[in-house]
């Protein structure tokens, strides 16, 4: 079971804000900011009228260590610090070793798409107990393992959206007027003018393959092009303007000038396409994708380009990819015609990093101060109404297995007690429970915590005052 400032309460002395009781490994028993703490309070507003909400908080906050990888973004770094949290960044993802050392001790981890955080990786993060994608994709994450331990994954679903879907119409226009390679040429001081098989985009099918955040936003934009909008998705979804959805990925292949791909990695998305999807598209169409590297078969795509059936490529996304800047960048795509190649940029604008350094940090407070799970990729999402700020109130956060009693267990601890609300929810095979409870000792209140936490069904118990 691990042990944190996160989820351990020990002897409290008081439940009021300034008094929060001291976590087990508490060297300082400072109070928070005063500024994290006005901020807060005009974040929730009154509550009832006369009666505030109450900040709820994690113990000392100045307790809670956060890694940062990647470079996440300013605003993180800032909303993050100004909660009073020890705040750690680095602006590259850390080789496997050191990211199991750093991680040993740390409450959060802030992560982009690069960070593997493996089943090997979180069995070594003693402390654990939210992580942050600051990005869309959590593919980098493994979500079962960390759920099974209590462990909150959040993303920020659709603040990028926008910047990939930009980056794509460009690129569609690059391809159709077969602009990389006139500008590789001009840098060597080749003029080359031609037109023979350059294109206008107005008129040509544009098919979309999976149409989420991203690929509904990419139909918009070309159809303002003046293209024609096919899309392929496992699930029936409403067409924006005048896009169609097609039955079949062949159906969409083999109809579209111009095929890009937005779907996920999943089991069944990995080598998506290949050479068999490749030849059905049209002779002389482009393939774009900006999703994962995995979801195209680059030795196939490669000879593809070289024969001429695929008329160009942008790939941002590669199976394997470089840990930082300036490393090493190989692959088969180098040299091909007509083929534009990105290190990954598809989210990487000034707007869409702010956007979810924001958005992101926000979340990751919410459920470290106040334990709401809204928009966790993995964990039951539960939230409760602000608790009143009243001495001698609790929340219980419960995070537990999926089975059958618990909640008559959890009932029997809390009889005798004020329960102001309760919420639980299940995904899988774990639950979480949050409960207010008012008029409640200081005594009562470690009675509470070590009856929940020594269930057999505990997963992680927190108790928020
Ligand atoms: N290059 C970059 O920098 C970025 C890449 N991405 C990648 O783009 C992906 C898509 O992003 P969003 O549009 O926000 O995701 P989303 O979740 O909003 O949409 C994905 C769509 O794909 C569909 N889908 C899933 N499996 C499918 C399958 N086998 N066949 C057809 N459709 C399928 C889903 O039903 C959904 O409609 C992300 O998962 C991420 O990997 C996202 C942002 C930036
Ligand atoms: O949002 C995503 O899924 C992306 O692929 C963007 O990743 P990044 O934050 O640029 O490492």
């Amino acid at each position: 079971m691990p042990t944190s400032v996160m989820n351990t309460p020990t002897a409290p002395q008081g439940t009021s804000v300034a008094a929060a009781p001291a976590a087990p490994n508490t060297t300082s028993n400072a109070p928070n900011t005063p500024g994290a703490e006005t901020r807060g309070r005009e974040r929730q507003g009154s509550f009832g009228g006369s009666t505030r909400a109450k900040i709820l908080k994690p113990f000392n906050t100045a307790n809670i260590k956060i890694l940062l990888l990647e470079n996440v973004n300013e605003t993180a770094v800032r909303a993050l610090q100004d909660q009073g949290y020890q705040v750690e960044t680095h602006a590259k993802a850390l080789a496997e070793d050191v990211l199991i050392e750093k991680i040993k001790d740390v409450h959060c981890v802030g992560i982009r798409s690069k960070t593997k955080l493996t089943k090997k990786v979180l069995d070594a993060a003693e402390k654990l107990g939210v992580i942050g994608c600051f990005c869309i994709g959590t593919n980098q994450v493994d979500l079962e393992h960390a759920a099974s331990k209590g462990i909150a994954v959040f993303n920020s679903p659709f603040s990028n959206s926008r910047s990939v879907a930009e980056l794509v119409i460009a690129e569609i226009v690059l391809l159709s007027r077969q602009l990389g390679d006139r500008n590789n040429e001009m840098h060597q001081g080749i003029w080359s003018k031609v037109s023979a098989n350059c294109y206008e985009i107005r008129g040509k099918t544009l098919g979309i393959i999976g149409y989420g955040h991203i690929g509904s936003q990419l139909s918009v934009l070309a159809e303002s092009m003046g293209m024609r909008v096919l899309f392929h998705d496992v699930v029936p979804l409403m067409p924006l303007g005048t896009s169609k959805q097609v039955g079949s990925l062949d159906e969409l292949l083999e109809n579209s000038d111009f095929v890009t791909l937005h779907v996920p990695e999943t089991e069944e998305t990995k080598n998506m396409i290949g050479e068999h999807e490749l030849y059905k598209m049209k002779q002389g169409s482009f393939l774009i994708n900006a999703s994962r590297g995995t979801i195209v078969q680059i030795s196939a795509l490669a000879k593809a380009l070289r024969s001429g059936h695929i008329g160009g490529a942008a790939v941002d996304v590669f199976p394997k990819e470089p840990a930082a800047n300036g490393k090493f960048f190989e692959s088969e795509l180098i040299g091909c015609p007509n083929t534009l190649l990105t290190p990954h940029i598809g989210g990487s604008t000034e707007e869409a990093q702010s956007m979810i350094g924001v958005e992101v940090s926000q979340a990751l407070i919410k459920f470290i101060n106040n334990g709401t799970s809204i928009g966790a990729v993995n964990f039951p999402e539960v939230d409760l109404r602000a608790i009143r700020d009243e001495e001698n109130s609790i929340r219980l956060c419960y995070t537990h297995a999926n089975v059958p009693g618990v909640l008559l267990r959890i009932t029997n601890i809390l009889a005798d007690h004020n329960v102001d609300k309760q919420f639980s929810d299940s995904k899988g095979k774990i639950a979480y429970l949050m409960a207010d409870i008012s008029d409640v000792t200081p005594e009562q209140i470690q009675d509470i915590y070590r009856r929940v936490s020594e269930t057999p069904t505990n997963i992680v118990t927190r108790v928020l005052y």
